[in-house]
């Protein structure tokens, strides 16, 4: 049974995975690749901390200290710590010693030449105490077929996968009575927008997107991360650079959802580096830095201001950012706390702990040139996790201060650009605006050469939030047409697809909630932080109306008309809908455009 079908089964989630026609090829490249997972499982890295993973612990901490002691770089301070087995760890606080280098400016970015599967495996940068060459031969040999089946298994691995996962409805929105106005089934999910005919009769919009996984309100973060990022961890061992990155509007769980995703996808790394690539010579390296009002900050050296810089060779380097090298899961979880503490977060009428800025957690595997320690490491492969500051619409910026204002005009104009991007790409264009922001040049790795992307777009689930919904489900769509090629005919047909898959239905016997309401209620005047602190604050969903009424179901995205997207359809009572509303495939455009009011 694959990990889906037991996913479903433990939790009664909906994933029982079907794919049409339009979306097979790409998604089911990575539901192959989930179901097999080479990883071993945790109980097997644990092993390593006593009986025979003893001798590889202390030969471990000794090609460490060989490291930090190396007279290139600064000596620093640890103390031993006992992790949960018991087994002492070095953990390395990220305040008691300096940063293993990092100018990354001052060396090679560029991705380690392609090493031959003989060679990789052949070579031995690190030779560990006193193992015998027949013991290593066969490590190398299993090694070797484990490395082997992640190579197969790499290029699998769509190059984007486009993910969304809806929040539940917090306390707040319950008690203004929005309604959760999203349905998921498998693969897609419907958005019933209500709207006002012009003779002030309520109708309901239906609005249809299928992606490569929908993940709804029961889903918890270990399943987003098996999802999303967990196929893409053995690649980075393969030369590639990976990227996961959260899009969607402020408050709808971005920062909830990137959070827990770099300590689990270390935890797996570590595991890989200590298992199928055990005595390989690879190194892990954490950097963290933000992105706020164009600049570059950080994180993990006292909010240091950082520059970006393009070398000859097009890689982007970022001068002055420190990486540290680690080797345990408890010293990257300091690390990324001290980080998530220092990144700028303010609070805005939408969300009271908003994060103002782009994130960015950088985990890179280096490898020492043909195991010659006395050269710095390079980099094999990198996977970057990016927490994009939430989008906002001009109207929901009323309340907020000047600062606040600037800094989400900031935060759009980034957004475009990154936009602007993967239009470029989606067209195939020559020329990709990568340079139109600094977030779009940190993100040019991700889209270009040897590289894979996981998008998660967030969503909030109530009525007062569909605009924004529908924004986000749109740009996600449009991400989405990226990973089926370059054929441009297919993409126009696949958006076309997601947003002409609507249909109208008649509510005014049912639904009391007039479009003045949602208007005035679109969007709480502030947000309470605390409102998901505990489980038990989530709200039991109000059943709204519309899968309340009859009228509703037999319209159901199982409908006929739903299942052939045949745009030669008429449906019954399609009202003229705002241009607004169905053209809005700029809706960023549209957003910077509310800004020029500033
Ligand atoms: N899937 C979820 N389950 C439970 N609580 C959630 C979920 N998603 C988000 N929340 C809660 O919603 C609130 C807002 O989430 P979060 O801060 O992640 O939003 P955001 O999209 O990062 O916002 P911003 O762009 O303003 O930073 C938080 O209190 C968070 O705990």
């Amino acid at each position: 049974m694959n990990r889906q079908a037991q996913r479903s089964g433990a939790t009664g989630v909906h994933h029982n995975r079907q794919y049409s026609e339009h979306y097979l090829d790409a998604s089911s490249k990575w539901f192959n690749d989930s179901s097999s997972n080479h990883i071993p499982p945790l109980q097997d890295y644990n092993l390593y901390g006593g009986g025979g993973g003893r001798m590889y612990r202390s030969n471990a901490q000794r090609s460490f200290n060989e490291y930090c002691f190396d007279p290139a770089t600064p000596p620093r301070s640890y103390a031993i710590k006992k992790n949960a087995n018991g087994y002492g760890d070095e953990d390395y606080s990220p305040r008691d010693f300096s940063p293993g280098l990092l100018d990354l400016h001052s060396f090679d970015t560029e991705l380690l030449p392609q090493i031959t599967s003989s060679n990789l495996y052949d070579s031995e940068p690190y030779i560990f105490g006193k193992q015998t060459v027949r013991a290593r031969a066969s490590e190398n040999n299993v090694s070797n077929s484990l490395a082997a089946a992640d190579n197969a298994k790499s290029s699998n691995v769509a190059k984007i996968k486009v993910v969304v996962r809806k929040r539940p409805l917090n306390k707040k929105e319950v008690a203004k009575q929005e309604e959760d106005i999203i349905d998921t089934v498998s693969d897609s999910l419907t958005v019933h927008e209500t709207k006002l005919k012009v003779d002030l009769t309520q109708y309901v919009e239906k609005h249809e997107f299928v992606f490569d996984a929908v993940l709804n309100e029961e889903v918890t973060n270990d399943e987003v991360y098996c999802e999303t990022v967990e196929p893409i961890v053995p690649i980075i061992f393969q030369r590639t650079k990976a990227t996961c990155f959260a899009y969607g509007q402020t408050g709808s769980g971005k920062t909830y959802t990137m959070k827990p995703l770099p300590l689990k996808a270390s935890r797996d790394i570590l595991r890989l580096m200590h298992h199928t690539y055990r005595n390989q010579g690879f190194q892990l390296f954490v950097s963290f830095f933000e992105i706020y009002g164009g600049k570059l900050f950080d994180l993990l050296n006292g909010r240091k201001k950082l520059c970006m810089r393009e070398d000859g060779k097009q890689q982007v380097c970022i001068v002055g950012l420190q990486e540290y090298r680690v080797s345990d899961v408890e010293t990257i979880k300091e690390l990324i706390e001290q980080g998530n503490a220092t990144r700028s977060t303010g609070t805005t009428g939408a969300n009271e702990e908003s994060s103002r800025s782009h994130a960015i957690l950088q985990l890179a595997i280096k490898r020492s040139v043909e195991g010659n320690v006395s050269k710095p490491p390079r980099v094999v492969g990198k996977l970057s996790f990016i927490d994009l500051a939430g989008s906002e619409r001009g109207a929901d910026t009323t309340d907020n201060d000047k600062q606040t204002r600037i800094e989400g005009a900031e935060i759009n104009k980034s957004l475009l650009a990154l936009k602007e991007c993967i239009r470029a790409l989606d067209n195939d264009q020559g020329h990709i605006p990568f340079r139109g922001s600094k977030l779009t040049e940190v993100l040019r790795d991700s889209f270009v050469g040897n590289s894979r992307t996981v998008m998660i777009s967030c969503i909030s689930p109530s009525s007062g939030s569909c605009e924004h919904t529908l924004n986000t489900l749109r740009y996600a769509d449009r991400v989405k047409s990226l990973s089926k090629g370059n054929n441009s005919k297919k993409d126009v047909l696949s958006s076309n697809f997601n947003l002409k898959e609507s249909t109208t239905i008649s509510l005014s016997s049912v639904n009391t909630y007039t479009y003045e309401d949602r208007a005035a209620d679109a969007w709480p005047e502030e947000n309470d932080g605390d409102e998901f602190s505990s489980p038990e604050d989530y709200c039991e969903p109000v059943k709204p109306s519309w899968k309340k009424n009859e009228k509703v179901e037999q319209y159901s995205a199982t409908d006929e008309k739903f299942k052939k997207p045949n745009h030669q359809i008429k449906w019954k009572d399609i009202p003229k809908v705002e241009p607004k509303t169905v053209h809005s495939d700029d809706d960023l455009t549209a957003l910077l455009q509310v800004r020029v009011g500033y």
